[in-house]
């Protein structure tokens, strides 16, 4: 982050509006757009070219069409790219030279694991100078998601990296049913939190700045935005990543047409699930930025495409202040500094996403690079020495 651009030119915030076809988006930002947070936030709904979805909000969805809520809040559907829309719309949304907008949400085919369109945001110099993600929204139906997780690891995906998991269509299941697919989400992704959405209703302010920085806040709420705790009595309560739900019947009892996994599929329940593992590093002495910057290289050249999520808090040797760091698969945003520390709590903390890739994975990684750069250092200052 560059502190020296002025306010007015902050880069927008960009929320990801994303979830399993028909799983209630359209649903939700039909409620969304009418909220007076809403205004001055152009919605994006990108179809990747498919047809024959059906949004509410927009009556014919022609290739750009743009609608303006009696809120303030702007839509526009595109078909094409998304990359080329954000670079559009900073002039096309604007008048007498000012941009009519200071917030994106970009709503997705529910298809797609949004990592390509995280990329976007954060590797194109032009978007990335201009844009920053605030947070990626996901929606989840309770009464399919048991069934879309187990079937698409683009749904497990999603879950994974979202920062806000949406409960939809709670209405429609029972307690039982909901708390499996809650404890399912949670060891997917511990820091997210889950909301229930009913039949759309939510307040947009619960959605909105999940980000680490909000609009006119000197200090982020770095422990709202790590989670790290989520991560830890996730930990504690050990069940990690198998088959918690197993033994329950998530046959919910309403007869949707859809429903003839259960038993039989016993056996495939979580499958993907059991690739994903979540969990925070802590280090209790500051870091070295160097060796850390380049062992995080290898680690994001090696793994990269596994590496769904990195969110850390940094103590690197030399640095009074603390440094954040924030990255999807082998991209990361530019890091920023914070003008103090957050709490007494001067360790560093990273909490990890990963697919496929264990926990002692890294932490040998990581111990494994120190050593040997130690080593090497030592060797160094033994050939650099007087020999008497
Ligand atoms: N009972 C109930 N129905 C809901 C709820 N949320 C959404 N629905 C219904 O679920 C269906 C699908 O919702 P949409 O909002 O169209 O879902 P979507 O994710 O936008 O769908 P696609 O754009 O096709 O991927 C619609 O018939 C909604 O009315 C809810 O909380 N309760």
């Amino acid at each position: 982050m560059n502190p020296s651009v002025p306010a007015g030119d902050a880069p927008i915030p960009v929320s990801l509006l994303t979830g399993f076809l028909g799983s209630g988006k359209t649903t939700l930002l039909n409620h969304l757009i009418t909220q007076p947070e809403m205004k001055d936030t152009l919605v994006i709904i990108n179809e990747f070219g498919e047809i024959g979805l059906d949004h509410l909000l927009v009556a014919h969805s022609q290739e750009e069409t743009i609608v303006e809520m009696s809120s303030g809040c702007l839509c526009c559907t595109i078909r094409g790219d998304l990359k080329k829309t954000l670079k559009d719309i900073t002039w096309r949304f604007a008048e007498g030279g000012r941009r009519k907008f200071n917030r994106v949400v970009i709503e997705t085919t529910g298809l797609a694991s949004p990592a390509p369109i995280l990329h976007t945001l954060m590797t194109d110099a032009f978007i990335a100078e201009r844009y920053r993600l605030d947070g990626v929204i996901v929606t989840v139906d309770a009464v399919n998601g048991m069934s879309t997780l187990d079937h698409h690891e683009e749904a497990v995906q999603q879950a994974a990296v979202a920062d806000r998991l949406l409960l939809t269509k709670t209405d429609l299941v029972d307690a039982a049913t909901l708390a499996a697919l809650q404890a399912r989400l949670r060891t997917l992704n511990p820091g997210a939190r889950q909301l229930q959405p009913q039949v759309g209703q939510i307040a947009a302010a619960e959605l909105l700045d999940a980000g680490l920085f909000k609009p006119g806040e000197k200090m982020p709420d770095v422990a709202r935005w790590l989670n790290e705790e989520a991560f830890a009595e996730q930990a504690r309560h050990g069940h990690g990543h198998h088959g918690h739900h197993h033994g329950h019947d998530h046959h919910h009892g309403h007869d949707h047409g859809h429903d003839h996994h259960g038993h039989d599929h016993e056996h495939d329940v979580n499958r993907h699930d059991d690739h994903i593992r979540a969990f925070c590093f802590t280090f209790d002495e500051p870091i070295d930025p160097v060796l850390f910057d380049e062992w995080l290289s290898l680690l994001v050249g090696f793994k990269g495409p596994n590496i769904l999520r990195i969110k850390g808090i940094l103590n690197l040797k030399g640095e009074a202040l603390p440094t954040v760091i924030h990255g999807v698969q082998h991209i990361f945003h530019p890091t920023a500094t914070l003008p103090q520390w957050p709490s007494e709590d001067r360790r560093s903390r990273i909490v990890f996403i990963t697919r496929d890739v264990e926990r002692a994975t890294i932490e040998r990684s990581f111990d494994a690079f120190m050593q040997a750069q130690a080593i090497e250092r030592e060797a160094r200052e033994k050939k650099a020495a007087p020999s008497y």
